[in-house]
């Protein structure tokens, strides 16, 4: 039986679950939504080499396990059924700051042709709500300088400067 990721519940807490009407309507990702297009809507953000459904499912059994301190958030078109949009948020507990939370905003994403409407606003919205909920002081993100403009309208400022380093 499918089972949306336990954060559900604290998520339409934080004020989820509005569905009222709306053209697209923002939930908690499901395991169904593998066949609602999530992985092609993650494609747009990475190319990456298909995922079986039970990569996907162990993964999603992973995240489940950490509770509402991870949370991946979904658009469901209301008249499709696809998904539109997606965007996670996770929540890292630190010693300093008296132990205080810190969330991650990563893996924002919307279809190519639901772009320009809002909706990658809304997300992002919902996910600062979510890591808001939790007791973080603040919410940060990695994105490329093209982006900026979309986060500040988001509400986030510029600080510091990202580095990596892949294996
Ligand atoms: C932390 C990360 O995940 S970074 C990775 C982000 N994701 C990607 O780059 C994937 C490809 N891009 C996308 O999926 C989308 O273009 C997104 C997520 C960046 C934006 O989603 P959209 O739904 O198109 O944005 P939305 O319509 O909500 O835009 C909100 C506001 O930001 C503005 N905006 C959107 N994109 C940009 C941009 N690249 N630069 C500047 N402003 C922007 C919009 O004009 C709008 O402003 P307005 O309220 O004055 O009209």
């Amino acid at each position: 039986m499918e089972q949306p990721l336990p954060t559900a519940a604290a998520e339409a807490a934080a004020g989820g679950g509005d569905g009222d009407g709306e053209a697209y309507r923002i939930r908690p990702l499901e395991l169904a939504d593998i066949s609602r297009g999530f992985l092609g809507l993650l494609n747009q953000l990475s190319p990456s080499p298909p995922l079986t459904e039970e990569a996907f499912r162990a993964r999603f059994e992973e995240l489940a396990a950490l509770g509402a301190d991870h949370l991946v958030l979904v658009a469901e078109d209301a008249a499709t059924g696809r998904l539109a949009a997606a965007g996670a948020v996770l929540v890292e507990r630190k010693f300093i700051r008296r132990c205080g939370r810190v969330g991650h905003v990563e893996d924002v994403v919307v279809d190519a042709a639901a772009r320009g409407r809002g909706l990658g606003e809304r997300v992002v919205r919902r996910l600062v709500e979510h890591a808001r909920g939790r007791g973080c002081y603040k919410v940060i993100l990695n994105c490329t300088p093209e982006l900026t403009g979309f986060y500040a309208k988001c509400g986030f400022v510029e600080k510091n400067v990202q580095m990596g380093l892949y294996f």
